[in-house]
């Protein structure tokens, strides 16, 4: 698990490590330089020309550090500093006097001259306003240079905080940050101008990073070790049954997708609680499941309570549709269900009616006693909340914190997922990609989530763990298939790439 941090947070990690623990700024600046040498000495060739724009602060320092030791390993670099800060930081006038000692040109006006390479020195974490006059002018012109671009930090122009673009920003292609990944370098519209974000230590000691103690965090591959222990001496009964209340008429395939992935993340045993239609697609397609089918309402109210008792972990909405019938289905599920329970799409859709009408099931969804997982995107979210999707969008992580307060888990679905039980940290989701965005992939991350609470994890685990490897199914699997066409279907194949490194990382 590694944090994640803010603006805030990060010059609290910067100013802790520099007066308390005692190291120079100027040393960590020159560690900063030196990662960045690093990520150029390793993809661009050393008879490229670089320009490299600053400004008066520290990044700004990154930057001449930068330029100085790329001129050594013999690149053409040529520097123009903006200049309309009035001071200088300490540690930008020291690097700056190295270079007048070494007799580096600085430009005296923007270039015209062609670049291969662009780097953006201009703002890192300092950046707090909107960029206007000479600095967005020289954004705006180096955006529309061709090179590779390359941020030093954090890409001119982005919030590190919250991910917005003030006014402009540096459209990069790669940002090389120090020390911590920065929110803003990952929530959007940040990430788009990020492009690869590269995370380098540069010697922030631990202790400064426990001290301020960031309030989200994320997951490295490292994590993988929290995935449910498998014993020698178990039977399929040591790994949960897991319930699935999914599918409709005509919506066999969120069943049949929701789950496969639940069997594929490790349940010893799945039912499926559908229509009498979907009976013979699935046992066909997944003759491991259990099959629980109703042919007419009476029925399904007659074999809910028996399937809800049997479950160890419950998941309901995938495909269930809107009608009366799945309402009163989420309603049965919240009155009768004790076992942990992940409610999804239409789940939701039909919990956010349930919501506005009915005092007595607002009473049972706060009182729900065997813990629960929501897995909202922004549209179901705004359902749920009665917010505009615009508000959630400009703080995502506010958003699913706020409602998470309830006693619940919230998932909350987009291109970066954030997952939050209301305390801090909160988890924002690095793995996955467009390709995902694709029907059926929200079914395959409740079957993930549920199988991984049949595997004994608590909530908040499973759904973290649940996100993240629904995420890395999706890279293996546009690795291969390309963004354009990863299929639902296929995440759960790929997903056993992923599990399988837990016990055989060698193989991989
Ligand atoms: N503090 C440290 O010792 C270290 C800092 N590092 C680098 O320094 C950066 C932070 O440096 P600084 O805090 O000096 O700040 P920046 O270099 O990010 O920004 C420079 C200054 O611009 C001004 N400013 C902010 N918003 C503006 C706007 N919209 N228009 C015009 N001026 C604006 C502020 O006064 C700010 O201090 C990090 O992102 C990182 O790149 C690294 O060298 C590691 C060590
Ligand atoms: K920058």
């Amino acid at each position: 698990m590694r944090y994640v941090a803010s603006r805030e947070e990060m010059q609290n990690i910067d100013a802790y490590s520099i007066n308390n623990v005692g190291i120079p700024g100027i040393v960590l600046m020159e560690k900063a330089a030196l990662a960045l040498e690093e990520v150029f000495l390793e993809r661009i060739p050393t008879d490229s020309r670089v320009l490299i724009v600053t400004e008066k602060g520290n990044n700004g320092g990154d930057g001449l550090a930068l330029g100085r030791l790329l001129l050594e390993e013999g690149y053409t670099v040529d520097f123009y500093e903006i200049g309309v800060i009035p001071h200088d930081s300490d540690s930008h006038q020291i690097q700056k006097h190295i270079l007048e000692q070494m007799e580096a040109d600085f430009l005296m006006k923007f270039p015209d001259e062609e670049y291969d390479v662009i780097v953006d020195a201009i703002f890192g974490v300092g950046l707090k306003r909107e960029v206007a006059g000479r600095h967005r002018e020289v954004i705006e012109r180096l955006n529309q240079m061709e090179a590779l671009k390359v941020a030093v930090d954090v890409p001119s122009g982005v919030d590190a905080s919250a991910g917005q673009i003030l006014g402009i920003a540096f459209e990069a292609d790669i940002t090389v940050t120090f020390g911590l990944p920065k929110v803003g370098l990952l929530l959007y519209p940040g990430a788009d101008v990020s492009g690869e974000v590269i995370v380098k230590e540069i010697g922030f000691p631990n202790k400064a990073v426990e001290e301020i103690a960031p309030q989200m965090v994320s997951f490295t591959t490292d994590d993988l070790e929290y995935l449910p222990e498998r014993k020698a001496w178990t039977n399929k009964g040591s790994y949960g049954k897991v319930l699935l209340i999914a599918g409709s008429k005509n919506m066999a395939g969120a069943a049949l997708l929701s789950g496969t992935a639940a069997y594929k993340s490790g349940s010893g045993l799945v039912r499926i609680f559908s229509c009498e239609e979907n009976r013979v697609i699935l046992q066909e397609k997944l003759p491991e499941a259990i099959l629980t089918t109703y042919d007419s309402e009476e029925k399904a109210w007659e074999l809910l309570p028996e399937s809800l008792s049997w479950a160890s972990v419950i998941g309901i909405g995938p495909g269930i549709g809107q009608s009366a019938f799945a309402r009163k289905l989420v309603k049965q599920v919240l009155t009768l269900g004790k076992a942990p329970l992940v409610i999804d799409a239409d789940g939701l859709n039909n919990l956010a009616a349930l919501l506005q009408e009915d005092t007595e099931l607002r009473q049972l969804f706060h009182e729900y006693e065997g813990g629960m997982i929501l897995t909202p995107h922004l549209k179901e979210m705004s359902r749920l909340t009665g917010e505009e999707i615009a508000e959630i969008r400009s703080n995502l992580p506010k958003a699913a914190a706020s409602t998470a307060d309830k006693g619940h888990v919230i998932v909350l679905k987009d291109a970066r997922t954030i997952v939050s039980d209301g305390s801090v940290p909160s988890y924002i989701n690095m793995s996955g990609n467009n390709g995902m965005a694709t029907g059926g992939s929200g079914d395959v991350l409740t079957g993930i989530i549920c199988g991984f609470l049949a595997g004994g994890l608590d909530i908040l685990t499973a759904a973290r763990l649940g996100v993240y490897c629904h995420g890395l199914a999706g890279d293996a699997a546009a690795k291969e298939k390309g963004y354009y066409s990863v299929l639902a279907g296929d995440l759960p194949n790929y997903l056993e790439t992923i599990l399988k490194r837990k016990h055989f990382p060698e193989e991989i």
